[in-house]
């Protein structure tokens, strides 16, 4: 069965499975690959304050025409905008740089569970999210132990939690605390750079086997396994294969074969010693 191309992440919040990933996007480069993208019709941008990227994604979002309830955008807070007033602070930046009045995913962008202010950031996203001034809430890289207490201080679970997630680097701990509290899993790196998986010979015979390109496999094989996902491309070209993911389907051999290419902590980032500010 082809998957869907929206999933429900909160109530009455729909999001596309498929979105742009932005990081070390910008300016010109950023305009021009979120024109064709949202020409060829992406419906999600992911940006965060981090990538210092947010007004010309404002500007490409604003120039592009498209009705506001028409598109997706995530943004994120980062680590030294955590606390209740910086949260706070921070949002009211980002949006003004994204030229919108509301974010749809305000995220956490890492927990940093060294500074223990990721409980209070995430009251103040509830508080935001009562505002209207985001429409559904979420983390990002926050491992099961994380979850759990937001879940025991605040009694609210995330909508989202976008981890690194590919058949090289599967996270699978983190995958299935997500599945368990209902919470949806958005990969990052969904093409495995680091591991360099779309060169490896398994990925490339599924390729050929059905005639795809290595980036289409590896998509395909994330939406068979629950995750939405945001690949990045600086080459206009790739954007309209890397959406082409739809109305085709890997077998069960292929799955299970991509699945056997876990490579456990090789290539993952450890989410508590990162240090993302
Ligand atoms: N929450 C978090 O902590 C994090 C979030 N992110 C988000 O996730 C997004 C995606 O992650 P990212 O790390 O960029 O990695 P990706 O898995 O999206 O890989 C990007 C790389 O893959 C290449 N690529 C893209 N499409 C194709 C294709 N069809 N064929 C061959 N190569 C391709 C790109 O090359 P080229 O550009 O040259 O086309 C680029 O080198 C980020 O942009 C960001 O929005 C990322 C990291 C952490
Ligand atoms: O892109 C992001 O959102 C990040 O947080 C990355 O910079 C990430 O920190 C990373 O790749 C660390 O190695």
């Amino acid at each position: 069965m082809a998957p869907a191309q929206q999933l429900d992440i909160a109530d009455g919040v729909s999001m596309p499975t498929v979105g742009v990933g932005t990081w070390r996007l910008d300016g010109a480069l950023l305009l021009s690959i979120l024109d064709r993208a949202l020409g060829i019709g992406y419906r999600l941008v992911d940006t965060a304050s981090y990538y210092r990227n947010e007004s010309a994604a404002g500007a490409a979002l604003k120039a592009s025409g498209l009705a506001r309830n028409s598109f997706f955008v995530t943004t994120k807070i980062r680590g030294y905008d955590q606390g209740r007033e910086c949260t706070a602070r921070a949002l009211g930046h980002s949006l003004r740089r994204l030229r919108l009045d509301h974010v749809d995913l305000l995220l956490i962008h890492w927990p940093l569970p060294m500074r223990d202010l990721y409980v209070a950031t995430w009251e103040e996203l509830i508080a935001l999210r009562d505002r209207g001034l985001t429409r559904a809430i979420g983390v990002s890289n926050f491992e099961p132990v994380h979850i759990e207490r937001l879940v025991a201080e605040t009694g609210v679970a995330p909508a989202v939690n976008q981890i690194q997630c590919n058949p090289a680097v599967q996270n699978n701990a983190m995958r299935q605390h997500n599945r368990i509290r209902k919470i949806h899993s958005q990969a990052w790196e969904p093409l495995g750079n680091r591991s360099r998986l779309l060169e490896h010979q398994v990925v490339r015979a599924v390729a050929e086997e059905v005639r795809r390109t290595p980036a289409q496999v590896v998509l395909r094989w994330h939406l068979a396994r629950h995750n939405s996902v945001i690949p990045k491309t600086a080459t206009p070209q790739r954007l309209a294969e890397n959406l082409d993911i739809f109305g085709w389907d890997l077998d069960d051999d292929h799955l299970h074969r991509l699945d056997r290419l876990d490579q456990g902590a090789e290539g993952r980032v450890d989410p508590a010693i990162n240090l993302v500010e």
